[in-house]
């Protein structure tokens, strides 16, 4: 039976009639069917897409050109529609570029810049503006004014989607009554569901943005968030990329624009921190990988029976025999001086030897008579075979120098438990493979050096029954590999590389070998520990805040830093999960939680460890907990264009769990701390009600006084005891302070006395200050364990006192007074 399929093909034309239904799609045109990936799936999320696309370039724009932000947000209901007003105090647009911020997509500032900003794609506010024609049928309203300029200009414009161009309805000239800034007025199909979410927004964005200005006025509430300082984040600079984690279709693409002409060149003009040291060890990890290494052999020991001198006579003719001794000589023993040589040092002894020789006796030494005593020289080095003592006793030939030679390297590489024979038997195998290579220098790269192994590796573990490991098989390879050298020859030039996938590919490869700076982190603007904790201070009361500040890391070029803040305890609601903050370059992150990296390694850490609930071992701990993170980074990989949630890049997770785990650490000290305080708590008001009633009972059997329970329990529980002590002095008073340290730690205290009549004759080290009639008497003593301080000072009989003791914790303290 002939099937439908196979006899499609047979129509005449059918391709061409396909064909002719293929057509180019404008982005604009794919964004409108997919509004989704934007962010504008639905009306209530629309509006908070909206708002977030709208002041996060209005506190990029700000910021950019130094200006503290002041941000105003309306939302109006506008009968079936919302209106949305956004209007920022920026340096405005000018008339030209305007039109194309708003009307086209994929069109803005920073998408090639290498510089932290909000704004990463040239898509958002186009695509709010695309989001609000589609569903109101209305055009954007936008008043610019730039700094310096008379008037503002006011566009009434839409995207034109087949085109991805702005279509202007409406072009004037305008008066505002601002200096400079951008207003922009969109109406949309919306609701007000979202409602938490656009809070939470703006109240993250003014925790992360302590010096921006930001109102909202929605149709049910109105907020203000006051700027809480007038300090600009720090100015960020665009940087080159890091050679880490650039990938090859980008090298290739920075290649074919360079105007270097060397790699070298190329590196450092074109990359951050490649200085012509960096350079060079580039270029060397370059060569061993586009050239190879060279296997250095070792030179002929004294019982073997090797002549390097004869070996050279014999191969250099016509030069007299005083030269060509003093030639052979010097050959021999540049040789002899090296642990192990290459072809390429042997070349190079060769011409220095040369040159000496020639210098000394007048003849030249051309190119042929070099290349004779370079191969003779060689061929002794790895023809020969090693005669050592047995066999020159048998009369029997040793193995060949490389085999010796080989031996040695895989069994310094090899575990104990392999016996010499199957050592033998492989490096004889792998010798083998040197000896059939076709290029006689003996360069190879480090892949073909792994098939050799493999290869020997393989026929031992065949013939001679025997196993022959990964581990001993790598092993093996770093021995021989650390041997060879780096070849000397020059790396391709950028023509020559250009579009030459492979080399361009060992040249990535090299740049991620080599050890390169850090890079430099003026590109972007972390929170800062001290901030971060101030941000959650403000927002949350809680008992306890830490926070952590990572180094920049490198991820695909781009440098990144993450940092983290916990609070915990206060009025943070016990019931339930943690709550996650999401921050990706100061701007909050409020969708797709679930799937965002920064949550996935908040579930994966084991905060058992650090003493909060976490049922089942995984996930988000129970408890009164607030976890803060914040990505900076000059490209941070969003899973989508809408930027909701942080991609799982393996670099950037590390961090994000080193940051947490730092300021985790912190939370754990404090609870653990806290735990023992209030195990000491509940044990000293046990001792506080048995105490007295033991110390009456013994007072009745013994007919003594009470013994001084404060004393007693202070001993018990190795607190510090500050005990005032006065006896009569004349008309007067003597007051002693002591200050008994029962503690197993040193103790600095602070101690005041505040007295209602002008104290005298003061112990050393106290220091008065007199306020509307009392005296604040003040020592700072540093108390050692089961140490004692005294403290003294006289006043008038009818003096009252009060004692304050500030440096230890209230329950490890027991004052008496
Ligand atoms: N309020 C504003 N004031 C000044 N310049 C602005 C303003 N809004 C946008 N721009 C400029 O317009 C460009 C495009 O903005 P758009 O929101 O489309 O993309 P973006 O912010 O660069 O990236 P993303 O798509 O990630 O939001 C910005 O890069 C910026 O140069």
């Amino acid at each position: 039976m002939t099937s439908f399929q196979s006899t499609l093909g047979d129509e005449p034309g059918i391709a061409e009639e396909l064909a002719e239904s293929q057509q180019s799609i404008s982005i604009a045109e794919f964004f409108e069917k997919n509004k989704h990936m934007l962010g504008f799936d639905s009306g209530a999320r629309g509006l908070v897409t909206a708002v977030k696309e709208a002041v996060d370039n209005a506190l990029d724009a700000a910021e950019e050109a130094g200006i503290l932000p002041d941000v105003y947000v309306e939302i109006q209901e506008a009968g079936d529609y919302y209106r949305l007003i956004v209007e920022d105090n920026g340096p405005g647009l000018t008339k030209e570029s305007l039109p194309k911020v708003f009307g086209k997509l994929l069109y803005g500032s920073r998408f090639h810049a290498r510089e932290q900003s909000r704004g990463q794609q040239g898509i958002g506010i186009s695509a709010a503006v695309l989001y609000s024609q589609l569903t109101s049928g209305k055009p954007a309203k936008i008043t610019s004014r730039t700094q310096g300029s008379e008037e503002a200009e006011y566009f009434e414009l839409i995207v034109d989607t087949d085109e991805n161009e702005p279509e202007i309805s409406v072009e004037e000239t305008t008066t505002w009554d601002r200096p400079h800034g951008t207003r922009i007025e969109l109406e949309m199909e919306a609701n007000m569901r979202a409602r938490g979410q656009l809070h939470d927004y703006i109240k993250h964005t003014a925790v992360v943005n302590p010096h921006a200005r930001l109102e909202l006025r929605e149709p049910q509430e109105h907020f203000k968030f006051e700027r809480a300082t007038d300090q600009l984040p720090e100015e960020t600079e665009e940087i080159r990329p890091h050679p880490h984690g650039v990938e090859l279709g980008t090298v290739m693409k920075m290649l074919a624009a360079t105007d270097s002409q060397t790699v070298s060149g190329f590196v450092q003009e074109e990359f951050t921190r490649v200085g012509k040291k960096t350079a060079d060890s580039i270029i060397d990890a370059f060569r061993d990988r586009h050239y190879g290494r060279e296997m250095r052999w070792r030179p002929p020991a004294d019982h073997e029976e090797i002549d390097l001198n004869a070996a050279v006579e014999d191969a250099t003719a016509n030069k007299g025999p005083d030269a060509t001794t003093a030639f052979a000589d010097a050959i021999a023993d540049a040789v002899a001086d090296e642990d192990r040589i290459a072809h390429h040092e042997l070349l190079a002894a060769v011409d220095s030897a040369a040159e000496t020789v020639a210098d000394d006796h007048g003849t030249t030494f051309g190119d042929t008579v070099r290349e004779n005593a370079v191969e003779a020289v060689w061929l002794a080095l790895i023809d020969a075979s090693e005669a050592d003592d047995a066999d020159a006793a048998t009369g029997a030939d040793g193995d060949s120098r490389l085999v010796a030679d080989l031996y040695e390297l895989a069994d310094g590489a090899t575990s104990t438990r392999k016996d010499d024979e199957t050592i033998h038997a492989f490096a004889d195998r792998l010798a083998g493979k040197f000896e059939d290579l076709e290029d006689d220098r003996h360069r190879l790269t480090r892949e073909t050096l792994r098939e050799f192994v493999d290869r020997a590796a393989d026929l031992t573990e065949e013939y001679d029954e025997v196993s022959f490991g990964e581990t001993a098989r790598e092993n093996v390879v770093e021995a021989v590999w650390d041997v060879m050298a780096t070849v000397p020859d020059d790396p391709p030039l950028v023509r020559e590389l250009n579009g030459d996938r492979d080399a361009t590919s060992n040249l990535v490869d090299a740049m991620r070998a080599t050890d390169i700076m850090a890079p430099p982190t003026r590109c972007l603007s972390p929170i800062s520990e001290e901030l971060i904790t101030a941000g959650l201070e403000k927002e949350f009361d809680a008992d306890f805040y830490a926070s952590a500040t990572r180094d920049a890391g490198v991820s695909g070029g781009d440098p990144f830093i993450v940092e983290a803040g916990i609070a915990y305890g206060g009025e943070l609601s016990a019931e339930g999960t943690a709550e996650v903050m999401r921050f990706a370059n100061r701007v909050p992150l409020v969708y797709q939680r679930g799937a965002c990296a920064t949550t996935d390694v908040v579930k994966s850490i084991g905060w058992r460890n650090y003493g909060l609930d976490q049922p089942g071992g995984s996930g988000l701990p129970n408890g009164p907990v607030v976890i803060m993170i914040h990505v900076a980074s000059t490209n941070v990989p969003f899973t989508s264009e809408s930027k909701d949630a942080i991609a799982n890049v393996p670099e950037i997770e590390d961090e994000i769990e080193l940051a947490i785990r730092e300021a985790a650490r912190d939370l754990k000290s404090y609870l653990n701390k806290r735990r023992s305080m209030q195990q000491r708590r509940k044990k000293q008001n046990v001792l506080g009600k048995i105490l007295p009633e033991m110390a009456t009972k013994v007072a009745e059997v013994t007919g003594r006084d009470e013994p001084d329970i404060d004393d007693a329990i202070a001993r018990i529980m190795n607190n510090v005891l500050v005990e005032r002590q006065t006896k009569a002095n004349g008309d007067g008073q003597a007051v002693s302070v002591v200050v008994e340290n029962n503690s197993s730690t040193n103790e600095s205290l602070e101690i005041t006395e505040i007295v209602s009549a002008e104290p005298t004759n003061l112990s050393d080290g106290a220091t008065v200050v007199e306020m509307d009639g009392e005296w604040f008497v003040k020592w700072e003593p540093e108390v050692g364990s089961d140490d004692e301080a005294t403290l003294e000072y006289e006043v008038p009989d009818d003096a009252t006192f009060d004692l304050d003791v500030k440096g230890v914790e209230s329950e490890k303290l027991t004052v008496s007074s």
